[in-house]
């Protein structure tokens, strides 16, 4: 049979990045339809560090990545006349004068800084002092926490440091020359203050760094700049970069997302939000309440551990990744990398409930169950007066092409669920923030107009609230473990 012919594009083009922890992902999508008419992929490499528990890439490698990914989308990318970038969310990216990083950034899942994030949330008079005026109570996540860390373990790393950005400042500056953020990104920091819109002068302060090192925080609409004439990359010189964002900013974007439709997004990191109107505050520290790529809020939760941990625990049972078993009363709680949600940074995997007849499928079905467990019970927190409690759950990231990871969000959510087949979401808000800005529409109206979260949608079935009773039971029986570092 032939191969589908992609229809010739009616629009310009515009290209979107989404450069995450696993990969650079770069679509090259035609602005008046919504079309992808190209695609490339490049993989990250993530290291220990130093002392092997760290979580750290190069970004350089990431620029090369990018390179890669667009040379993948061939001519396509050569005539975008806009381009886009979304970025995981918080890395700490330090530059030397000439712009080159001193050290790998270390980034968002790396919980080396937990004693520092103590330190700091008390400093400044607790966490309901840190979620007024920040929006958040830093997790060990929060850019805040690592720039402290870098300073009292690598001083001289943060002596030689001219310049702090984010993993899509880093990017975006290397596209234009110009050092610039957006304020979705800006509010993972932890010294951007939602309650100000603008960096916080006292925590800034507080922490040693100077404001002159950080990137202009760009308006929603605005434009980044121009690329610059560089060889070797295949975009157009001149061609138009909008702000970018985080990226599940970007996600949101590319959802054309409406206030109190949640979300639900399984990739490296596990996450669950919503846009709202309302500026969030939580002092219990689950909800970051991050600030959206146009002129709204993104209140959120993450966990770390969400399809490597998975992937991980089926390797070790050497079955695949669907090969599930439902039944038994294994209990699984994944934090192999430590637990941002809940909050237990030294945390490590826990198994428990083990009988004769416990077959290997039934554990693999915990993990996943221990996996969307921490999101769920987020989610109520996430979800404000906005949100419709019988509003279909929208499933995205890698985790969503599976059948494991839908059947287990079904049957502990209760919720209807619908999973979007534009399938790199990412990369396609970043494409409509650059679509937005190239016609001068609204990104998230863009989305909606290219129709990216239709897709088949699963009805509710009735709630596991046996299993849901068994996962809280042993996280909270198990408090004491799961706040220790192994030995
Ligand atoms: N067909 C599939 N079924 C289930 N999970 C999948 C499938 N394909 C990819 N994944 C999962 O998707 C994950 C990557 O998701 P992605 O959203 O691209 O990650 P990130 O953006 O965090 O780098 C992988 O860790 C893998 O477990
Ligand atoms: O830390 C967060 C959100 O607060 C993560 O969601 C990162 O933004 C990383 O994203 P992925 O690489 O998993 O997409």
């Amino acid at each position: 049979m032939a191969a589908a012919a992609v229809p010739v594009p009616e629009g310009p083009l515009v290209v979107g990045v989404d450069s995450s922890t696993q990969s650079t992902k770069a679509l090259v999508v035609d602005a008046a339809t919504g079309q992808v008419v190209a695609r490339g992929q490049a993989p990250h490499t993530v290291g220990g560090g130093a002392g092997g528990d760290g979580k750290e890439s190069d970004p350089e490698q990431w620029w090369r990545a990018l390179a890669e990914a667009l040379g993948q989308c061939g001519a396509h990318a050569r005539q975008a006349a806009a381009i886009s970038v979304g970025g995981q969310q918080h890395g700490l990216v330090t530059l030397d004068t000439a712009g080159r990083p001193v050290r790998p950034a270390l980034l968002w899942n790396d919980v080396r800084s937990a004693p520092q994030r103590d330190r700091l949330v008390e400093e400044l008079g607790g966490p309901k002092v840190w979620a007024e005026r920040i929006g958040s109570v830093p997790a060990p996540a929060f850019t805040v926490t690592k720039w402290v860390w870098l300073k009292e373990t690598e001083p001289e790393a943060a002596r030689a440091t001219a310049a702090v950005r984010l993993p899509h400042d880093y990017l975006t500056e290397r596209l234009t020359g110009q050092g610039t953020t957006d304020r979705g990104d800006a509010s993972g920091t932890g010294w951007w203050a939602s309650a100000t819109e603008s960096y916080d002068g006292e925590i800034l302060e507080r922490v040693g760094l100077s404001p002159e090192l950080l990137p202009r925080v760009l308006r929603h609409g605005e434009a980044a700049g121009t690329v610059r004439h560089l060889p070797g990359l295949p975009l157009p010189a001149g061609a138009l970069v909008a702000t970018g964002t985080g990226d599940n900013m970007a996600a949101a974007l590319g959802l054309g997302l409406r206030p109190g439709q949640p979300v639900l997004s399984l990739g490296t990191s596990g996450t669950v939000y919503a846009v709202s109107g309302r500026r969030p505050t939580d002092p219990t520290g689950v909800v970051a309440g991050f600030a959206d790529a146009r002129d709204a809020w993104l209140p959120l939760a993450c966990t770390l551990n969400c399809t490597l941990a998975v992937d991980r625990i089926a390797a070790l049972l050497g079955r695949d990744r669907e090969a599930v078993e439902q039944g038994g009363s294994a209990v699984l709680l994944p934090f192999l990398d430590g637990e941002r949600t809940p909050d237990l940074p030294l945390a490590s995997g826990l198994l428990y409930g083990l009988r004769h007849d416990t077959t290997p499928g039934q554990v693999l079905q915990a993990a996943y169950d221990g996996a969307v467990f921490a999101l769920l019970t987020a989610l109520d927190e996430v979800l404000d007066a906005d949100a419709a409690p019988d509003a279909p759950l929208l499933l995205i990231g890698g985790g969503a092409k599976g059948a494991a990871w839908r059947e287990t969000v079904r049957r502990l959510s209760g919720r209807p669920v619908q999973v979007p087949r534009a399938e790199e979401l990412v990369a396609l808000g970043a494409a409509a923030q650059a679509a937005g800005l190239l016609l001068g529409e609204d990104p998230a109206a863009v989305a909606r107009r290219w129709k990216t979260a239709d897709g088949p949608s699963w009805e509710a079935v009735e709630r596991d609230e046996a299993a849901l009773e068994r996962l809280g039971g042993v996280l909270s029986d198990a408090d004491a473990l799961l706040r220790r570092a192994t030995p």
